[in-house]
Parts: C-alpha cells; sequence; structure tokens
C-alpha cells in the first residue's frame, strides 16, 4: 500500500511505501508501477535510474532538462538529504515557488517531482546515497542550473555552513535568466 502526502507544492508528492520488518531487517517495494498509478493517479514511464553518494554539506542543484523535461522519483539508501523543488511552470500558481522535504534512509520515503521543477538536495548525514529514476533520458546539452541560492525563490536550505558545490552549481543562473515552462 502506497500512501501519498501532497506537499505545499500539490504535484510534489511524499510517497510513503509500506515497508515489512521482521527479526531480519526489512523489504519493500521501492516502485511498483501499478501501485504508484493507483496512488498517484499518473501514469509515467521511468527510463533511467541514476545512484549518486555525496558527503556531508554537498548541495546538488538546482538542476532539470529544459527540452527533454524530467519527473523524477527520489528515494535515499543511505543518510538524509534536504530535497527541493522549485516549481517553473509560468501557468502555475505555485509559479517560483520551492518545496522541500526531509529524505531518509530510514523511512523509505520518497518524493515525486514531476517535468517542470528545477531539483535539488542538500546532505545532512556524513554520506548519503541518492537513488532516482527520470522519465526522460539525460541530456548534457539540455541541461539547465538554477542557482541553488537565487534570492527570487530564496529557498530557505537548512545550511550548517557553506554548501559543497560542484564548478557547475556555483555557476548557477538567477532565476530571470534561466528557460521556465509554459
Ligand atoms: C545527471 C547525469 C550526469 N551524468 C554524468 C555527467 C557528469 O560527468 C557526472 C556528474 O554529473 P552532475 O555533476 O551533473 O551530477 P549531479 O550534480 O548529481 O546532477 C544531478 O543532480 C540533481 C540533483 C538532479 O536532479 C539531476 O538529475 C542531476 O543534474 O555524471 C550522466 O552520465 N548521466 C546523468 O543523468
Amino acid at each position: 500500500m502506497l500512501k501519498v502526502q501532497p506537499l505545499a507544492i500539490p504535484e510534489v508528492l511524499l510517497l510513503e511505501p509500506q515497508i515489512f520488518r521482521d527479526q531480519r531487517g526489512f523489504f519493500f517495494e521501492s516502485f511498483n508501477q501499478r501501485a504508484f498509478m493507483a496512488a498517484t493517479g499518473l501514469e509515467v514511464n521511468f527510463v533511467q535510474d541514476n545512484h549518486s553518494a555525496s558527503q556531508q554539506g554537498v548541495l546538488r542543484g538546482l538542476h532539470y532538462q529544459h527540452q527533454q523535461p524530467q519527473g523524477k522519483l527520489i528515494r535515499v539508501i543511505e543518510g538524509e538529504i534536504f530535497d527541493v523543488a522549485v516549481d517553473l511552470r509560468q501557468s502555475s500558481p505555485t509559479y517560483g515557488q520551492w518545496v522541500g522535504v526531509w529524505l531518509n534512509a530510514e523511512t523509505h520515503h520518497q518524493l515525486w517531482i514531476p517535468a517542470g521543477f528545477a531539483h535539488g538536495f542538500w546532505v545532512k548525514s556524513a554520506t548519503a546515497q541518492v537513488l532516482y529514476k527520470a522519465t526522460d533520458y539525460y541530456n548534457p546539452g539540455d541541461e539547465h542550473t538554477l542557482l541553488w541560492n537565487d534570492p527570487t525563490v530564496a529557498v530557505d536550505w537548512p545550511l550548517s555552513g557553506e554548501p559543497l558545490l560542484s564548478a557547475k552549481d556555483q555557476q548557477g543562473k538567477p532565476f530571470g535568466c534561466v528557460p521556465h515552462f509554459a
């Protein structure tokens, strides 16, 4: 049974899978197409699985593809992250707004972020491993980086100290300088 919690931006969904725990450990279905469709009403086709590992203080994002936008289903298998989605859909009532949730390897909660959003996360734990499914293929020529601390979006990152950023993310662009969606 997959429970769904809509968040401040209703199309971004926090999914709570049923975890079967016993004296050996745990088991759960990390993805089930039928259950996902039944719980969300969404018919999605994932074509790529991603896996990243990061040390404490790393902030990856805020990334998105524009011509080939990706819906993403994100989960944490080690540690804890603060995961953020920014609504770049100009027709949306929540255009320019952000939503953030804690994801960790204890609750196994997952975040569904549809196409049209920028995505990023900050690592709270000593290390974190993040798995996410994407609904379209990676296209490096179509990647855009919204500046993680853009003052217009003003994500309230729960940072402790300066984040560790890639060179690309240090060069992120302001909200007004990245392509948005209709
Ligand atoms: C995303 C991606 C990257 N790569 C290669 C390209 C680079 O040589 C290397 C690291 O890429 P990057 O620094 O862009 O990785 P992240 O900073 O974790 O990027 C991701 O972080 C945020 C949180 C996201 O939501 C995106 O999915 C994605 O942009 O992996 C691939 O080969 N395939 C891919 O799908």
